[in-house]
Protein backbone atom coordinates (compact mmCIF):
# COMPACT_ATOMS: atom_id res chain seq x y z
CA UNK A 1 0.00 0.00 0.00
CA UNK A 2 1.09 3.75 -1.38
CA UNK A 3 2.03 6.02 1.53
CA UNK A 4 -0.29 9.13 0.94
CA UNK A 5 0.42 10.52 4.19
CA UNK A 6 3.31 10.49 6.06
CA UNK A 7 3.93 12.31 9.39
CA UNK A 8 7.81 11.87 10.79
CA UNK A 9 8.28 13.04 14.32
CA UNK A 10 6.07 16.23 14.03
CA UNK A 11 5.89 18.38 16.56
CA UNK A 12 4.20 21.62 17.57
CA UNK A 13 3.90 23.94 20.26
CA UNK A 14 1.79 27.10 21.57
CA UNK A 15 4.48 29.09 24.32
CA UNK A 16 4.74 26.46 26.65
CA UNK A 17 1.88 23.87 25.53
CA UNK A 18 2.98 20.87 23.51
CA UNK A 19 0.20 20.46 20.92
CA UNK A 20 2.49 17.36 19.28
CA UNK A 21 4.86 15.37 21.13
CA UNK A 22 6.90 13.92 17.80
CA UNK A 23 4.19 12.43 16.27
CA UNK A 24 4.71 9.95 13.47
CA UNK A 25 2.22 8.04 11.24
CA UNK A 26 1.83 6.47 7.78
CA UNK A 27 -1.83 6.56 6.08
CA UNK A 28 -2.02 4.01 3.26
CA UNK A 29 -4.39 4.95 -0.39
CA UNK A 30 -7.95 4.37 0.26
CA UNK A 31 -7.11 3.74 3.90
CA UNK A 32 -9.66 5.74 6.39
CA UNK A 33 -7.89 6.72 9.82
CA UNK A 34 -9.24 7.97 12.49
CA UNK A 35 -7.82 10.04 15.07
CA UNK A 36 -9.51 10.07 18.54
CA UNK A 37 -8.35 11.90 21.84
CA UNK A 38 -9.68 14.26 24.15
CA UNK A 39 -10.42 17.77 23.98
CA UNK A 40 -6.97 19.27 23.84
CA UNK A 41 -4.77 16.44 22.71
CA UNK A 42 -3.60 18.10 19.51
CA UNK A 43 -5.98 16.31 16.61
CA UNK A 44 -7.11 19.80 15.49
CA UNK A 45 -3.29 20.45 15.32
CA UNK A 46 -2.49 17.51 13.87
CA UNK A 47 -4.64 17.79 11.19
CA UNK A 48 -3.19 21.47 10.51
CA UNK A 49 0.05 19.97 10.21
CA UNK A 50 -1.05 17.35 7.20
CA UNK A 51 -2.68 19.97 5.49
CA UNK A 52 0.15 22.58 5.81
CA UNK A 53 -1.83 25.43 7.92
CA UNK A 54 -0.12 25.65 10.14
CA UNK A 55 4.12 25.23 10.76
CA UNK A 56 5.83 22.29 12.76
CA UNK A 57 8.90 20.74 13.08
CA UNK A 58 9.48 17.71 11.71
CA UNK A 59 8.57 16.01 8.19
CA UNK A 60 5.15 16.12 6.52
CA UNK A 61 4.67 14.28 3.44
CA UNK A 62 1.09 14.55 1.61
CA UNK A 63 0.77 12.28 -1.61
CA UNK A 64 4.64 12.59 -1.74
CA UNK A 65 5.09 16.51 -1.70
CA UNK A 66 5.24 18.60 1.71
CA UNK A 67 1.83 19.57 2.29
CA UNK A 68 2.03 23.38 1.09
CA UNK A 69 3.41 22.79 -2.04
CA UNK A 70 0.56 18.69 -3.48
CA UNK A 71 -1.76 20.31 -6.05
CA UNK A 72 -4.40 21.68 -4.16
CA UNK A 73 -6.80 19.93 -6.86
CA UNK A 74 -5.86 16.83 -5.14
CA UNK A 75 -7.05 17.36 -1.32
CA UNK A 76 -10.13 18.24 0.39
CA UNK A 77 -10.21 19.90 3.73
CA UNK A 78 -13.40 20.25 5.97
CA UNK A 79 -11.54 22.53 8.69
CA UNK A 80 -13.38 22.01 13.01
CA UNK A 81 -14.50 25.41 12.63
CA UNK A 82 -15.79 26.09 9.45
CA UNK A 83 -17.22 30.45 8.71
CA UNK A 84 -18.37 30.74 5.50
CA UNK A 85 -18.67 33.94 3.59
CA UNK A 86 -22.42 35.10 4.49
CA UNK A 87 -25.46 35.57 2.59
CA UNK A 88 -24.88 32.73 0.09
CA UNK A 89 -27.71 30.36 -0.85
CA UNK A 90 -26.00 26.69 -0.04
CA UNK A 91 -25.57 25.97 -3.82
CA UNK A 92 -23.66 29.45 -4.12
CA UNK A 93 -21.54 28.55 -1.37
CA UNK A 94 -20.68 25.47 -3.00
CA UNK A 95 -19.92 26.79 -6.37
CA UNK A 96 -17.83 29.50 -4.67
CA UNK A 97 -15.45 26.70 -3.66
CA UNK A 98 -15.79 24.94 -6.95
CA UNK A 99 -14.57 27.62 -8.70
CA UNK A 100 -11.10 27.36 -6.78
CA UNK A 101 -10.36 24.31 -8.47
CA UNK A 102 -9.50 23.47 -12.21
CA UNK A 103 -11.85 21.19 -12.35
CA UNK A 104 -15.00 20.38 -10.13
CA UNK A 105 -17.92 18.61 -9.44
CA UNK A 106 -21.29 20.33 -10.23
CA UNK A 107 -22.21 21.53 -7.05
CA UNK A 108 -26.25 20.49 -7.17
CA UNK A 109 -24.70 16.95 -7.14
CA UNK A 110 -22.43 17.31 -4.21
CA UNK A 111 -25.13 19.02 -2.38
CA UNK A 112 -27.07 15.88 -3.30
CA UNK A 113 -24.64 13.93 -2.16
CA UNK A 114 -24.65 14.71 1.41
CA UNK A 115 -28.21 14.48 1.69
CA UNK A 116 -29.31 18.77 0.56
CA UNK A 117 -30.25 18.00 -2.79
CA UNK A 118 -33.33 20.37 -2.28
CA UNK A 119 -31.81 23.23 -0.14
CA UNK A 120 -29.67 25.03 -3.03
CA UNK A 121 -31.60 27.50 -2.81
CA UNK A 122 -31.73 28.48 0.38
CA UNK A 123 -29.43 30.62 2.38
CA UNK A 124 -26.81 28.77 4.42
CA UNK A 125 -27.98 31.33 7.17
CA UNK A 126 -31.53 29.61 7.57
CA UNK A 127 -29.99 26.04 7.40
CA UNK A 128 -30.02 24.54 10.61
CA UNK A 129 -26.71 23.92 12.56
CA UNK A 130 -26.03 20.03 11.21
CA UNK A 131 -27.47 21.09 7.55
CA UNK A 132 -25.22 24.25 7.67
CA UNK A 133 -22.19 21.49 8.46
CA UNK A 134 -23.33 19.20 5.38
CA UNK A 135 -22.70 22.04 3.01
CA UNK A 136 -19.46 22.61 4.49
CA UNK A 137 -18.67 18.94 3.92
CA UNK A 138 -19.99 19.15 0.61
CA UNK A 139 -17.44 22.31 -0.01
CA UNK A 140 -15.02 20.03 0.95
CA UNK A 141 -15.74 17.16 -1.71
CA UNK A 142 -16.59 19.98 -4.56
CA UNK A 143 -12.48 19.17 -6.06
CA UNK A 144 -13.24 15.23 -5.72
CA UNK A 145 -10.35 14.71 -3.45
CA UNK A 146 -7.90 12.10 -3.56
CA UNK A 147 -7.30 12.77 0.22
CA UNK A 148 -10.21 14.12 2.24
CA UNK A 149 -9.38 15.52 6.22
CA UNK A 150 -12.45 15.52 8.06
CA UNK A 151 -12.17 17.68 11.14
CA UNK A 152 -14.98 16.62 13.43
CA UNK A 153 -17.40 16.31 10.06
CA UNK A 154 -20.41 14.80 11.56
CA UNK A 155 -20.63 17.00 14.63
CA UNK A 156 -24.33 18.50 14.94
CA UNK A 157 -26.02 16.08 12.82
CA UNK A 158 -28.74 14.11 13.35
CA UNK A 159 -28.48 10.39 13.39
CA UNK A 160 -29.62 9.62 10.21
CA UNK A 161 -27.84 12.41 8.51
CA UNK A 162 -24.86 11.02 10.08
CA UNK A 163 -25.76 7.52 8.53
CA UNK A 164 -25.71 9.19 5.66
CA UNK A 165 -22.59 10.79 5.66
CA UNK A 166 -21.26 7.20 7.21
CA UNK A 167 -21.97 5.75 3.91
CA UNK A 168 -20.89 8.54 1.37
CA UNK A 169 -17.63 8.05 3.37
CA UNK A 170 -17.17 4.25 3.12
CA UNK A 171 -18.13 4.75 -0.65
CA UNK A 172 -15.24 7.36 -1.15
CA UNK A 173 -13.16 5.44 0.67
CA UNK A 174 -13.86 2.38 -1.46
CA UNK A 175 -13.44 4.21 -4.69
CA UNK A 176 -9.99 5.10 -3.58
CA UNK A 177 -9.53 8.14 -2.01
CA UNK A 178 -7.82 8.06 1.37
CA UNK A 179 -9.31 9.36 4.51
CA UNK A 180 -7.88 11.31 7.91
CA UNK A 181 -10.85 12.25 10.17
CA UNK A 182 -11.06 13.19 13.83
CA UNK A 183 -13.77 12.36 15.35
CA UNK A 184 -15.28 12.22 19.29
CA UNK A 185 -17.92 9.45 17.85
CA UNK A 186 -16.48 5.89 18.56
CA UNK A 187 -19.54 4.70 16.52
CA UNK A 188 -18.17 6.73 13.89
CA UNK A 189 -14.61 5.62 14.32
CA UNK A 190 -15.44 2.56 14.95
CA UNK A 191 -17.53 1.86 11.60
CA UNK A 192 -15.67 3.89 9.26
CA UNK A 193 -11.85 3.85 10.37
CA UNK A 194 -9.80 1.09 8.94
CA UNK A 195 -7.04 2.46 11.93
CA UNK A 196 -7.46 4.18 14.38
CA UNK A 197 -4.94 6.36 16.07
CA UNK A 198 -5.21 7.26 20.00
CA UNK A 199 -4.08 10.79 20.53
CA UNK A 200 -3.15 11.86 23.91
CA UNK A 201 -1.58 14.99 25.14
CA UNK A 202 0.31 15.61 21.81
CA UNK A 203 1.69 11.78 21.69
CA UNK A 204 0.33 9.05 19.57
CA UNK A 205 -0.47 6.28 21.89
CA UNK A 206 -1.72 3.47 20.30
CA UNK A 207 -2.79 2.70 16.33
CA UNK A 208 -3.96 -0.15 14.94
CA UNK A 209 -7.51 -1.62 13.84
CA UNK A 210 -10.52 -0.95 15.79
CA UNK A 211 -10.28 -4.76 16.22
CA UNK A 212 -6.51 -4.70 17.43
CA UNK A 213 -7.31 -2.04 19.65
CA UNK A 214 -10.17 -3.63 21.56
CA UNK A 215 -8.48 -7.09 21.82
CA UNK A 216 -5.04 -5.36 23.26
CA UNK A 217 -6.52 -2.44 25.20
CA UNK A 218 -10.21 -3.09 25.57
CA UNK A 219 -10.11 -5.31 28.60
CA UNK A 220 -12.61 -8.30 29.40
CA UNK A 221 -16.23 -9.02 28.66
CA UNK A 222 -18.41 -9.10 31.92
CA UNK A 223 -22.42 -9.22 32.81
CA UNK A 224 -23.99 -6.96 34.86
CA UNK A 225 -26.96 -7.69 36.95
CA UNK A 226 -28.67 -4.91 38.60
CA UNK A 227 -29.09 -5.89 42.16
CA UNK A 228 -28.86 -5.19 45.47
CA UNK A 229 -27.44 -8.92 46.35
CA UNK A 230 -24.31 -8.61 47.54
CA UNK A 231 -21.22 -11.38 46.45
CA UNK A 232 -21.92 -13.86 48.73
CA UNK A 233 -25.25 -14.77 47.12
CA UNK A 234 -23.27 -15.82 43.86
CA UNK A 235 -19.45 -16.50 45.88
CA UNK A 236 -19.65 -20.35 44.63
CA UNK A 237 -20.91 -20.24 40.62
CA UNK A 238 -17.26 -20.04 39.22
CA UNK A 239 -17.04 -16.23 38.27
CA UNK A 240 -15.05 -13.05 39.70
CA UNK A 241 -17.79 -10.99 40.67
CA UNK A 242 -17.52 -7.73 42.11
CA UNK A 243 -20.70 -6.08 43.82
CA UNK A 244 -21.53 -2.45 45.11
CA UNK A 245 -25.05 -0.97 46.08
CA UNK A 246 -26.70 -1.67 42.73
CA UNK A 247 -24.94 -4.11 40.50
CA UNK A 248 -23.18 -7.52 40.76
CA UNK A 249 -20.69 -7.31 38.01
CA UNK A 250 -19.36 -10.98 36.61
CA UNK A 251 -16.18 -10.72 35.53
CA UNK A 252 -14.66 -12.23 32.11
CA UNK A 253 -17.85 -13.93 31.11
CA UNK A 254 -17.93 -15.84 27.89
CA UNK A 255 -21.22 -15.20 26.27
CA UNK A 256 -21.56 -19.30 26.24
CA UNK A 257 -21.43 -18.89 30.65
CA UNK A 258 -23.92 -16.66 30.36
CA UNK A 259 -26.50 -19.18 31.08
CA UNK A 260 -24.67 -20.52 33.90
CA UNK A 261 -24.41 -16.92 35.66
CA UNK A 262 -28.44 -16.77 35.32
CA UNK A 263 -28.29 -20.12 36.98
CA UNK A 264 -26.22 -19.53 40.24
CA UNK A 265 -28.49 -15.79 40.45
CA UNK A 266 -32.04 -17.79 40.60
CA UNK A 267 -30.27 -20.99 42.66
CA UNK A 268 -29.21 -18.27 45.01
CA UNK A 269 -32.69 -16.53 44.74
CA UNK A 270 -31.24 -13.47 44.00
CA UNK A 271 -34.01 -11.03 42.44
CA UNK A 272 -32.73 -8.52 39.83
CA UNK A 273 -34.01 -5.76 37.66
CA UNK A 274 -31.77 -6.09 34.98
CA UNK A 275 -29.05 -8.14 33.20
CA UNK A 276 -26.47 -6.79 30.44
CA UNK A 277 -23.68 -8.63 28.95
CA UNK A 278 -21.16 -6.35 27.59
CA UNK A 279 -18.15 -6.54 25.34
CA UNK A 280 -15.59 -3.88 25.24
CA UNK A 281 -15.33 -1.27 22.07
CA UNK A 282 -13.25 1.62 21.27
CA UNK A 283 -14.59 3.98 24.02
CA UNK A 284 -13.40 0.83 26.67
CA UNK A 285 -9.61 1.48 24.88
CA UNK A 286 -10.16 4.78 24.61
CA UNK A 287 -11.14 5.48 28.32
CA UNK A 288 -8.31 3.28 29.37
CA UNK A 289 -5.53 4.45 27.48
CA UNK A 290 -6.88 8.57 28.50
CA UNK A 291 -7.01 7.58 32.04
CA UNK A 292 -10.19 8.37 32.17
CA UNK A 293 -12.77 6.71 34.61
CA UNK A 294 -15.30 4.91 33.34
CA UNK A 295 -18.16 2.79 35.22
CA UNK A 296 -18.30 -0.93 35.13
CA UNK A 297 -14.99 -1.23 34.24
CA UNK A 298 -11.70 -1.84 36.51
CA UNK A 299 -9.08 0.41 36.17
CA UNK A 300 -5.90 -1.68 35.44
CA UNK A 301 -4.10 0.50 38.18
CA UNK A 302 -6.70 -0.41 40.42
CA UNK A 303 -8.62 -3.76 40.35
CA UNK A 304 -10.29 -3.09 43.44
CA UNK A 305 -12.70 -0.25 42.52
CA UNK A 306 -15.62 -1.18 40.71
CA UNK A 307 -18.61 1.46 40.03
CA UNK A 308 -21.68 0.81 38.67
CA UNK A 309 -22.16 0.04 34.88
CA UNK A 310 -24.16 2.94 33.16
CA UNK A 311 -22.47 1.92 29.79
CA UNK A 312 -24.43 0.95 26.71
CA UNK A 313 -25.44 -2.29 26.49
CA UNK A 314 -24.06 -4.68 23.33
N1 LIG B 1 -3.53 28.73 17.74
C1 LIG B 1 -3.27 28.28 18.98
N2 LIG B 1 -2.69 29.08 19.89
C2 LIG B 1 -2.39 28.62 21.14
N3 LIG B 1 -2.64 27.36 21.54
C3 LIG B 1 -3.21 26.52 20.67
C4 LIG B 1 -3.55 26.93 19.36
N4 LIG B 1 -4.10 25.87 18.71
C5 LIG B 1 -4.11 24.86 19.59
N5 LIG B 1 -3.58 25.24 20.76
C6 LIG B 1 -3.41 24.40 21.94
O1 LIG B 1 -2.82 23.18 21.52
C7 LIG B 1 -3.40 22.08 22.20
C8 LIG B 1 -4.00 21.13 21.19
O2 LIG B 1 -5.12 21.76 20.60
P1 LIG B 1 -5.97 21.06 19.46
O3 LIG B 1 -6.99 22.06 19.00
O4 LIG B 1 -5.06 20.50 18.42
O5 LIG B 1 -6.67 19.86 20.25
P2 LIG B 1 -7.84 18.89 19.79
O6 LIG B 1 -7.41 17.52 20.12
O7 LIG B 1 -8.21 19.16 18.38
O8 LIG B 1 -9.01 19.34 20.76
P3 LIG B 1 -10.62 19.28 20.58
O9 LIG B 1 -11.02 17.86 20.70
O10 LIG B 1 -11.10 20.11 21.71
O11 LIG B 1 -10.95 19.88 19.24
C9 LIG B 1 -4.43 22.66 23.15
O12 LIG B 1 -3.80 22.81 24.43
C10 LIG B 1 -4.72 24.02 22.55
O13 LIG B 1 -5.09 24.94 23.55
Amino acid sequence: MDAVLVADDVRRTYGDTVALDGVSLSVGEGEVFGLIGPNGAGKTTLVRALTGTTDTEGEVRVLGESPTSVDSQRVGFLPQSFTPPERLTARELVAYYAGLYEEARDPDSVLADVGLGGTGDTWYENLSGGQQRRVCVATALVNDPDVLFLDEPTTGIDPAGRRALWGLIENLAESGTTVFLTSHSMDEVERLADRVGLLNAGELVAVGSPGELVAEHGGETRLVVRTSAGTDAVADAGFVVEADQETLTFHDVDPRDIGRAVDALEAAGVAYDSLTWKQPGLEEVYLRLTGEAFEGVRPTASPQAVAPDTGGAQ
